[in-house]
């Protein structure tokens, strides 16, 4: 394997980042599972995550740092030369929970450039599970492509016994590799499964087997080298894209019993918050004082209220939102409540960012909500 290192200054933040090239060349596809006749060229972009972490021991999977590089990871792979052409670069190296707008504007940049580029088949992402969900959910609609994007991690660091990232990461090659893996929108690929970056989300915060989306289901398979898909390629349904502009701050609250209604003006009012997604109880329960304070808070500071849910499942759907309040007598009309529908809250956080970064008001902001996550 050949390596050139460039250094790049980020011209936002003037990080100095070391982007290593490399390419294998290879002969033969593997095991069927590729079905192009040119060998595939893939692009690796590594981000850190678990995957990219040593521990002190083989036992140790809790309390490690993140220390390997993209290029130390495709090294600990034996068989990647028999699968494709491939390069990579290294634009962060963090634990994913350490991702906001810097770095998803760079990890966006980074895709989009190697998206355009004609001679790239694909492009895997390494990422940190926690926050995976998020970016490519992120990426699904703000990157308008029919090429793979694939994101891949583990859940052990790169020293632990059985660690599972290189297994992972070859197979999320080997996903973008696949010519059936073409317009499918961002997939994660994770412990044998490939799952839809916009449903999907991150089930256990230990367990191999962690990314779930039990009601959409996974699109596919990977057994033995060979890559199995479920249905026909498609994309979700009701897909649109968004431009990338400066994210608005939009927070997430989380409901429960005895929740202190004060919170939502608190955040209007003194924390510059645009937009606020709730987690609320069951599929859009909040109690009536909060409703009235939400009610508030939106016609004061004209901040949308997102409706989605604690429970991992199910969906929130508009027949539950508080649209008409009564308040001191009078019946008020609630507009600026939307329900989520069956997307999570840190997904719904980030579709409303975008709405709000393309400056919609609460009406083609529910529009948008109705459109793409409710599944037609
Ligand atoms: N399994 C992981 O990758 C967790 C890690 N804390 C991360 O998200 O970066």
């Amino acid at each position: 394997m050949s390596t050139d290192t460039k250094e790049v200054v980020c011209d936002d933040c003037h990080t100095v980042f070391h982007i290593r090239t490399a390419r294998s060349y290879s002969g033969s596809s593997l095991g069927g599972s590729v079905s192009t006749l040119k060998t595939p060229r893939i692009k690796v972009i590594g981000t850190g995550g678990t995957i990219a972490s040593k521990g002190e021991s083989g036992s140790q999977t809790a309390g490690y740092h993140v220390d390997l590089t993209i290029e130390d990871l495709l090294s600990s792979i034996p068989d990647l030369s028999n699968v494709c052409e491939l390069e990579y670069e290294q634009i962060l190296n963090v634990d994913s929970k350490e991702f906001g707008e810097k770095e998803l504007l760079m990890l966006h940049e980074a895709v989009s450039r190697s998206i355009r580029d004609d001679s790239f088949d694909g492009v895997v992402i390494t990422h940190g599970t926690d926050t995976m969900e998020e970016t490519a959910f992120l990426l699904q609609l703000t990157v308008n492509t029919s090429k793979p994007i694939v994101m891949a991690g583990s859940m052990r660091p790169s020293t632990a016994i059985s660690a599972d990232g290189p297994m992972n990461l070859y197979q999320a090659i080997c996903v973008a590799c696949n010519k059936e893996s073409w317009n499918r929108g961002v997939l994660i690929a994770l412990n044998d499964q490939i799952g839809s970056g916009f449903y999907i989300t991150k089930s256990n915060a230990n367990s191999l087997d962690t990314f779930k989306s039990v009601i959409q289901g996974y699109l596919g398979n990977i057994v033995n080298n060979e890559i199995h898909y479920f249905f026909p390629a498609s994309k979700p349904t009701g897909i649109q894209y968004f431009e990338l502009a400066p994210f608005p701050k939009v927070i997430v609250l989380y409901a429960h019993q005895g929740f202190d209604p004060q919170i939502v003006r608190l955040c209007a009012s003194q924390l510059n918050v645009r937009g606020v997604v709730f987690a609320t109880m069951g599929a859009g329960s909040l109690s009536k004082e909060t409703n009235i304070e939400l009610y508030k808070a939106w016609k004061e500071f004209g901040t949308p209220i997102v409706f989605s849910k604690r429970s991992m499942d199910g969906m929130v759907p508009i027949a539950n939102l508080p649209r008409e309040l009564e308040i001191e007598g009078k019946t008020v009309q609630f507009d600026g409540c939307m329900a989520s529908g069956y997307l999570n809250p840190q997904k719904s956080r980030i579709l409303l960012q975008l709405c709000l970064g393309a400056s919609m008001k609460d009406r083609q902001i529910a529009d948008i909500f109705k459109t793409l996550s409710f599944g037609g």
